[in-house]
């Protein structure tokens, strides 16, 4: 076993580990760059970038059913095929990273496939090879599917995104057991290509993370594209036998062709030798300090779903520049999280911002809310659109803590009031601006109005 030595090792390349590497690469940095499977992570091979490829192609589906009684008739045959064939080749390279590893030789770091294993402070093996890094390693090594412990469920081939993104044809039937982000996102795309979907989810609604008034909503809009929807349902059994699964649940026996699993993740910091550095590897998710310095380790930064602030991509990106601007020593604001932006790519998208009213109420906030149907505003009328603005704010700072806005593109009418939150915008200021009709976020102005 030799021993090398460079600046920085980065151990995982999610898309914050990417970034960093290529950015501490550009300043001139020495950088090994280190994944066991695909340069970028989840997010470009079977999360957002494909997964959003699904969302597209079925949206496109559900504007084309709306053309009746608006517009004229239209008749859609949906096919799969064009969504695999663009997962495929557009969005995967058939699931090769030769350009993403090209992309960062050519920052300047050095790239190695192999699982990376910390053997001690500011140490890492790597395919027989012991690194050391003068300045530090950075842990970039996000999130497994994790399948909860369902009697049968480990000895059925269930789906989860890993499998279900590399799809060729919709499946005729499928049960979706969690209805977080990837269950929501991909029932309602397969759905609008003919899949017969039931979603199961333990918790009293779907998408339990955000609003209430968000997923009851998405609720009525699931059954009323035929989705079954079963909410605060255990699942007691899963078994398959010739091609079907079928899942025992609050006395009920539902049958498909596939079980897509989307009950969450589990981080990947087991098995990386925290113990060797003097940390715990039993914990959930990495401390972090406002650097991303790992908190109790010298010279080791953790970014991304690891951290446990926020398992998206743009997370992960945002706590690589600031590992990276503490690296080479350079001053810049530190890691703040009260206003964590947050998309659900649904129809319509549920957009959220910094805190519910139930986190807010626990915080011990003097709590105020105001919330608008987005229906009711003169946009949502014309285009027949449903949802809802709900804005929560801190009435003794008189500034918004948070808001989602569930509607056509509410990923993109949420971006006002996440500069809000972000920038403790007066509520007063708030509510003298000039909000452009007739747009789905003058709703906005209605919310604020609202508020009591
Ligand atoms: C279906 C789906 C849809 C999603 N959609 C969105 C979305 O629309 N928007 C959004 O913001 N987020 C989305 N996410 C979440 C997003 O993918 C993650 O938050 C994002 O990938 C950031 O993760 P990360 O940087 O922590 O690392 P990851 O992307 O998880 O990558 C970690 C990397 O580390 C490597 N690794 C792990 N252990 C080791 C080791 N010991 N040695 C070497 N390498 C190792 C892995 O191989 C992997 O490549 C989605 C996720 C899924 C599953
Ligand atoms: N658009 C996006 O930004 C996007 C899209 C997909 C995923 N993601 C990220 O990926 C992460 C993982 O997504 P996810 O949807 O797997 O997790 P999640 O934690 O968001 O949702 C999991 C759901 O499964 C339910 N559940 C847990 N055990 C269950 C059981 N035994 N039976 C039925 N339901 C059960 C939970 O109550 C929860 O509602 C999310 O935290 C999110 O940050 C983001």
């Amino acid at each position: 076993m030799s021993a090398r030595e460079v600046d920085v090792v980065v151990v995982g390349l999610g898309p914050g580990g990417e970034s960093a590497a290529s950015q501490l690469a550009r300043a001139g940095l020495d950088v090994l760059a280190v994944d066991r499977r695909l340069v970028g992570g989840e997010c470009p091979y079977y999360g957002c970038i494909p997964s959003k490829m699904m969302v597209r192609a079925s949206d496109v589906l559900a504007e084309a059913r709306r053309v009746d009684g608006l517009a004229g008739t239209a008749s859609v045959t949906p096919d799969w095929s064009a969504v695999a064939r663009r997962i495929k080749d557009e969005a995967t390279a058939d699931w090769d990273d030769t350009i993403a590893v090209e992309r960062l030789e050519k920052a300047g770091a050095t790239v190695v496939h192999g699982e990376a294993r910390l053997v001690g402070p500011r140490q890492v093996e790597v395919a027989g090879e012991t690194w050391t890094a003068r300045k530090g390693v950075v842990l970039n090594t996000g999130t497994e599917p994790a399948a909860p412990p369902v009697d049968g469920l480990a000895d059925t081939p269930y789906w989860t995104n890993r499998d279900a993104v590399p799809a060729e044809q919709a499946p005729a039937s499928m049960i979706v057991l969690g209805v977080g982000a990837i269950g929501a996102e991909m029932a309602q795309a397969f759905a609008r290509f003919g899949t017969r979907v039931t979603v199961v989810e333990l918790f009293d609604r779907i998408l339990a993370l955000e609003e209430p008034e968000a997923g009851t909503l998405m609720g009525q809009v699931f059954a009323r594209e035929g989705i079954q929807v079963l909410t605060g349902t255990q699942v007691e059994r899963v078994s398959y036998d010739d091609g079907t699964f079928t899942v025992e649940a609050a006395g009920q026996r539902l049958t498909a062709d596939r079980l897509l699993v989307a009950t969450g993740r589990r981080t990947n910091i087991a098995a990386i030798g925290l113990e060797t550095v003097g940390l715990d590897p039993e914990q959930r998710a990495l401390d972090t300090d406002g650097r991303m310095r790992v908190t109790g380790a010298e010279g080791l930064w953790a970014i991304g779903d690891i951290t446990g602030k926020g398992a998206f991509t743009h997370v992960s990106m945002y706590q690589a520049a600031i590992a990276v601007r503490d690296i080479l020593g350079q001053d810049g604001p530190e890691a703040a999280y009260h206003a964590v932006p947050r998309v659900t790519f649904t129809d319509p998208e549920v957009g959220s911002v910094g805190l519910t009213e139930k986190q807010a109420r626990d915080a011990g906030l003097d709590v105020q809310v105001g919330t608008t149907d987005l229906s009711a505003s003169t946009r949502g009328w014309i285009a027949r659109a449903e949802g809802l603005i709900k804005v929560v704010a801190d009435a003794d700072r008189g500034v918004l803590v948070g808001a989602t806005v569930v509607g056509p593109s509410g990923g993109e009418v949420l971006s006002m009031l996440a500069t809000a939150v972000h920038a403790e915008v007066p509520v007063t200021t708030l509510r003298s601006m000039i909000y452009a009709y007739p747009t789905f976020h003058r709703a906005v102005e209605e919310a604020l109005k609202a508020l009591g």
